[in-house]
C-alpha cells in the first residue's frame, strides 16, 4: 500500500511519475478511439463512432442468446452438423423468435439495432467508397437491400450525388424512417421482389443466411438488375474469411460466432462465396479488398 500512497518527501518525484502513469493509462488506443467518435464545436460527428454497434449487440436479447450457446451445441436430440441445426438458433432458443421477430414487436430494440448496424455501415461504407470507388462508377440508380436506417445508402448518395439511392427493408423497419432529399425508403421483402435498378447493394446481409437462402436472395437480385436494357450489378459488402495466419482472422471468427448465435448464417471464405455465386449462376465476380 505504501507504494500506492506516497509520502510527502517523495512528492515531486511521485507527482511526475503519477502524471506519466495517468497519461499512459488514459491514452486512447486506436480501438477505443473508434468507440467515442469525434465531434467538432457544432456537435457534428467528424469521425466514425462504433459505440452504438456495441450497445446493439449487447442488448439482453443477444446476451441471453449467447448464454444458450452451450445448450444449443450440446442438445443431443439435434444433429451434430451445425448447419443442420438451422433454423433453430441460440437466439430463437432464448427469445422464442429470430432477430427480426423481435425488431417487429419491440420498437425500442429495433431503433437501437438499426442505429448500431448503421454505425457499423458508416465504417464499412467509408472504406468501400474510399478504397473501391470504381465499383460505384457508371451506376445511375441503386437499392440498398436490407438497408436498415439508410446509413450506407446516404454515404453512397453523398459520395456519388448522381446515383439515385433507395433502401428496401421490412415494412416495420421502413415505417419509422423519414425520407430525405437523398434517399427513398421502400417497404418490401427481399425474398420476393426487388424493384428494377442498376445496382443492388447487399451490405452485411448475406452472412445472416444459409447458402440456400443466399442463392434465393441473389436470384431475386438478378431479376431486379436484368429487367433493364443493360444488365447491372450486385454489390456485396461482407467479410471474406482470411487464412488463420492473417491478423484479422480472430476478429473474423468472432463475427462468425456471432452469426451462429444470432442467425442461421455464417462468415465464408472465398471458396464458400464462390460456391454460392456458381450455384446462382452469376456471370462475372470481382473481389475488392479493403
Ligand atoms: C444485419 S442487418 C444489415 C443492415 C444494414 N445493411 C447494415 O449493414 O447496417 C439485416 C437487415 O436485413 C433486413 N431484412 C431481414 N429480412 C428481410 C427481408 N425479408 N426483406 C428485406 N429486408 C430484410 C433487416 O430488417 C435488417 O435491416
Amino acid at each position: 500500500m505504501s507504494g500506492l500512497f506516497p509520502d510527502a518527501s517523495n512528492r515531486s518525484r511521485e507527482e511526475s511519475s503519477t502524471n506519466m502513469i495517468t497519461q499512459a493509462v488514459y491514452c486512447l488506443t486506436p480501438m477505443s478511439r473508434i468507440l467515442i467518435g469525434d465531434t467538432d464545436n457544432t456537435g457534428t460527428h467528424r469521425a466514425i463512432n462504433l459505440s452504438p454497434f456495441v450497445v446493439a449487440v449487447t442488448m439482453h436479447y443477444q446476451v441471453n442468446a449467447a448464454m444458450h450457446l452451450a445448450k444449443w451445441f450440446g442438445d443431443e436430440t439435434t444433429p451434430t452438423r451445425l448447419e443442420e441445426k438451422a433454423p433453430e438458433t441460440p437466439f430463437i432458443m432464448a427469445n422464442g423468435t429470430d432477430v427480426y421477430g423481435i425488431t417487429s414487436r419491440d420498437a425500442k430494440f429495433s431503433e437501437i439495432f438499426n442505429d448500431g448496424l448503421g454505425s457499423d455501415s458508416m465504417f464499412a461504407m467509408a472504406l468501400a467508397v474510399r478504397e473501391c470507388p470504381e465499383v460505384f462508377t457508371g451506376i445511375g440508380s441503386s437499392v440498398d437491400v436490407g438497408g436498415g436506417n439508410g446509413t450506407a445508402a446516404k454515404a453512397i448518395a453523398e459520395a456519388f450525388p448522381h446515383i439515385e439511392c433507395s433502401v428496401l427493408d421490412l415494412p416495420h423497419v421502413i415505417d419509422g424512417m423519414l425520407a430525405d432529399e437523398t434517399v427513398v425508403f421502400v417497404a418490401g421483402d427481399m425474398m420476393e421482389y426487388i424493384p428494377p435498378v442498376e445496382a443492388v447493394l447487399l451490405n452485411n446481409v448475406l452472412h445472416n443466411w444459409s447458402d440456400e437462402t443466399c442463392v434465393k436472395i441473389l436470384s431475386v437480385c438478378k431479376k431486379a438488375i436484368c429487367s433493364r436494357k443493360t444488365p447491372g450489378k450486385v454489390i456485396i459488402v461482407n467479410i471474406v474469411l482470411r487464412p488463420p495466419s492473417d491478423k484479422m482472422y480472430e476478429a473474423q471468427l468472432l463475427y462468425d460466432m456471432a452469426m451462429v448465435v444470432f442467425t442461421t448464417g455464417k462468415e465464408r471464405n472465398e471458396d464458400e462465396w464462390q460456391k454460392i455465386f456458381t450455384e446462382q449462376d452469376s456471370t462475372t465476380t470481382r473481389y475488392c479488398q479493403f
